[in-house]
């Protein structure tokens, strides 16, 4: 563990000062594609309007025989493609694969200055993030970056749930966690085969009626993934970093993927991945707050005036922490809105109608 004096020093002669401070650019969604997929490569400069974050994926569901295509890959379009706002992220192998090393060496060296987060799978605790820290300071510095690139871990291990805590705090780099239930389900041997979401079989039931126990008993499909995601959210938040909810496995069910990504959102999630096109605009919708909650939470604001005492608004009680919670929802409105004039008239609207 460094000293807390030294965290903020950069870890190799050269290489840029630490933020100390997380930038928090739109991140609604991080859409994966494979960099050494021509189709899926042809979409980028599309994709790029759409998406607050582009992400070329080179771990799994790459295939071994395709890693260094994909590598090669995010490399040209990265430096062939204007991006825009849009920001770039990339998700590297794991650390005891054979491709990790010249994923890093590759993309620091030729597309550093491009890139914003680096994604590290299957961290099992804070050394996964040493490593990966020093090794990029000593990339960057030998690369002369000026900007020091961000590390996001993916949580699925159960080691990593363990130590969530420690991962979060364990390097000023440290951008965000997503949840990866996947990998996650079968590191603790869960048994379900989907790809997030949730499993008809773990739910709660009503007590019986009377002696037939099957009848009229209603029953309640449960969150496999409520416990992992509030404790990603705590660790994210008690470290200054964001957390996110992570893939989405059945494409064909939007309506699902909506709910999947709403709880995640609720409980203090920024956004979701999208694994395919259809994704995106669900991301979107969701990880962008309501116009009528973003009215709701600037009339509150502008009844509380200094954000102290108590009043009583359409029969609700607000007070010095309900202003806070309104807070969260109006600055998170206001920083979306100030990309997006649709969703800045959407906010409007909702307001004008809430005053009228
Ligand atoms: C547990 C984890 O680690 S999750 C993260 C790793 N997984 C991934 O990154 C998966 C990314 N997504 C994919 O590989 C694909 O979406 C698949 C395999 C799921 C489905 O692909 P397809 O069978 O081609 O889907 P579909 O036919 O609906 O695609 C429609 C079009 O969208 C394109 N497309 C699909 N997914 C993407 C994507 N993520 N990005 C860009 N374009 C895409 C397809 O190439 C196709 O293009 P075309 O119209 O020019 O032919
Ligand atoms: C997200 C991911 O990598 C997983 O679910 O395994
Ligand atoms: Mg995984």
């Amino acid at each position: 563990m460094r000293s807390p004096k030294d965290f903020f020093a950069p870890l190799a002669v050269g290489a840029p000062e630490p933020l100390r401070q997380i930038p928090v650019p739109p991140s609604r969604m991080i859409h994966f594609f494979d960099p050494g997929n021509e189709k899926m490569a042809a979409k980028v400069p599309d994709l790029a309007k759409k998406v607050d974050v582009l992400l070329g994926n080179l771990e799994d569901a790459v295939r071994a025989d395709r890693k260094v295509a994909a590598r090669n890959g995010l490399v040209s379009i990265a430096k062939a493609t204007d991006l825009g706002k849009t920001q770039l992220w990339t998700r590297v192998n794991s650390l005891d694969s054979p491709w990790v090393l010249d994923d890093l060496i590759t993309l620091v060296t030729e597309i550093g200055d491009k890139l914003d987060v680096i994604m590290v799978p299957k961290v099992e605790g804070a050394q996964d993030i040493h490593y990966v820290d020093r090794l990029l300071a000593q990339l960057e510095a030998r690369a002369g970056l000026t900007k020091p690139l961000l590390v996001h871990a993916i949580l699925e291990t159960a080691s990593g749930v363990a130590n969530v805590e420690e991962i979060a705090g364990a390097s000023p780099r440290m951008q965000g966690i997503s949840l990866g239930p996947a990998d996650l389900a079968a590191s603790r041997r869960m048994k379900t085969t989907r790809v997030g979401g949730g499993h008809p079989g773990y739910l709660v039931r009503t007590d019986p009626v009377g002696e037939d126990l099957n009848e009229g008993r209603t029953t309640y499909q449960q969150d496999l993934w409520h416990y992992t995601v509030a404790r990603m959210v705590d660790a994210c938040a008690a470290n200054g970093i964001l957390p996110y909810y992570g893939p989405f496995g059945d494409i064909r069910d939007v309506v699902a993927c909506e709910d999947q990504f709403r709880n995640a959102f609720l409980l203090g999630c920024v956004g979701a991945w999208s694994l395919h096109p259809v994704q995106i605009d669900i991301a979107k919708k969701v990880f962008s707050p309501s116009p009528e909650d973003v009215a709701w939470a600037r009339r509150v604001i502008a009844a509380m005036g200094d954000g102290t005492g108590a009043v009583m608004i359409d029969g609700k009680m607000q007070d010095d922490a309900s202003v806070k919670q309104c807070r969260v929802v109006a600055e998170l409105a206001d920083a979306l809105a100030a990309d997006d004039p649709e969703l800045a008239a959407a906010y409007d609207a909702a307001g004008k109608e809430t005053s009228a």
